[in-house]
């Protein structure tokens, strides 16, 4: 079968491998098809293991394998899911099935597109993003950037993939272990908040599951609010804050905790250990 070059296709004739379809490529895999970006027949996936394969493959109703090589050879758009120590080694076994003309989109975190271009041992379109989990819902942030050899043709199917699961945004690869500490982790960081509003409004008497979903729709309304009207979130802040009000009492209480240095470092850190993942 002669399948279209990844320069020359739209998305309706994209053939996609999703290598490593684990929580991140799962939720990927599932939400191009919920967005019906993809059809079934436009996917394979592959995992470690065969009963899982088995197993997803009758939940997402498309062709799921463990033999990376047989699913790279019949895609024209890879997607690499693997753990980042684990795409070596996953090049290594792909590589015959690569020509140049394959697009490879990579979301492993640390992972340089030059290292990637690098293991192909051949020049060929590179693309690496960084999504994050509310990717499921259709409400993530997706980063992208370019290796050498990619075409704007290229980067426009990644971006047309990527969109289709929430926001994008194309950086600087310099930028992308600070993405990947920012907007991927960042989940993790905002459900720590959640809970922990969540357990605040236990303690002053709210029923759990009332003080949850205030704490998780007052997160959902101050998001909406810096991203739809553009201001600037101390000004929304200085909004809500009453002179000699209740607020700022609450707000006292966040600086003496110093809820600001923590969040920093917080990203700090998990931006030092993207740039540390690819070693293993
Ligand atoms: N979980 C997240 O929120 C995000 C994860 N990522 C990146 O996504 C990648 C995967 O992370 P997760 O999905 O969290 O981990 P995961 O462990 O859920 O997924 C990895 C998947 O790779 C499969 N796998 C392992 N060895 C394989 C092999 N040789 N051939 C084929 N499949 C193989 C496993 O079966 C598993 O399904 C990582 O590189 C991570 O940096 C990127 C952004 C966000
Ligand atoms: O924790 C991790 O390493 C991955 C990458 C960003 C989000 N999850």
């Amino acid at each position: 079968m002669t399948i279209p070059t990844s320069s020359s296709i739209s998305v309706a004739q994209a053939r996609v491998a999703v290598l490593g379809a684990g929580k991140m490529g799962g939720i990927l895999l599932q939400a191009f098809l919920k967005q019906n970006i993809l059809r079934p027949d436009q996917i394979v996936a592959t995992v470690a293991h065969e009963d899982r394969a088995l197993a997803l493959s009758a939940q997402w109703g498309v062709e799921v394998t463990t033999d990376n090589l047989a699913a790279a050879k019949q895609a024209n758009v890879i997607l690499l899911g693997v753990k980042p120590f684990q795409i070596a080694g996953l090049m290594e076994e792909i590589r015959p099935a690569l020509d140049g003309t394959k697009l490879l989109v990579s979301f492993a975190a640390s992972v340089k597109t030059a290292a990637i271009e690098e293991a192909a041992g051949m020049a060929l379109p590179v693309i690496r993003t960084m999504p994050n989990t509310p990717s499921m819902l259709g409400a993530g942030i997706s980063a992208l950037c370019s290796g050498k050899n990619v075409l704007p043709e290229h980067l426009q199917l990644a971006s047309a993939l990527f969109e289709a699961v929430g926001r994008t945004v194309v950086v600087d690869e310099k930028h992308m272990d600070a993405v990947t500490g920012l907007s991927a982790s960042g989940p993790a960081y905002i459900y720590i908040i959640l809970e922990a509003l969540a357990e605040a409004g236990v303690k002053v008497g709210l029923p759990r599951d009332i003080a949850t979903l205030l704490a998780a729709q007052t997160t959902l309304g101050a998001a909406k609010m810096v991203l739809d009207t553009g201001y600037h979130p101390a000004l929304l802040k200085d909004a809500v804050t009453t002179p000699a009000g209740c607020t700022i009492d609450g707000i006292l209480e966040l600086e003496e905790g110093g809820l600001r240095v923590t969040l920093i470092k917080a990203v700090m850190r998990a931006t030092q250990r993207a740039r540390e993942l690819a070693a293993g």
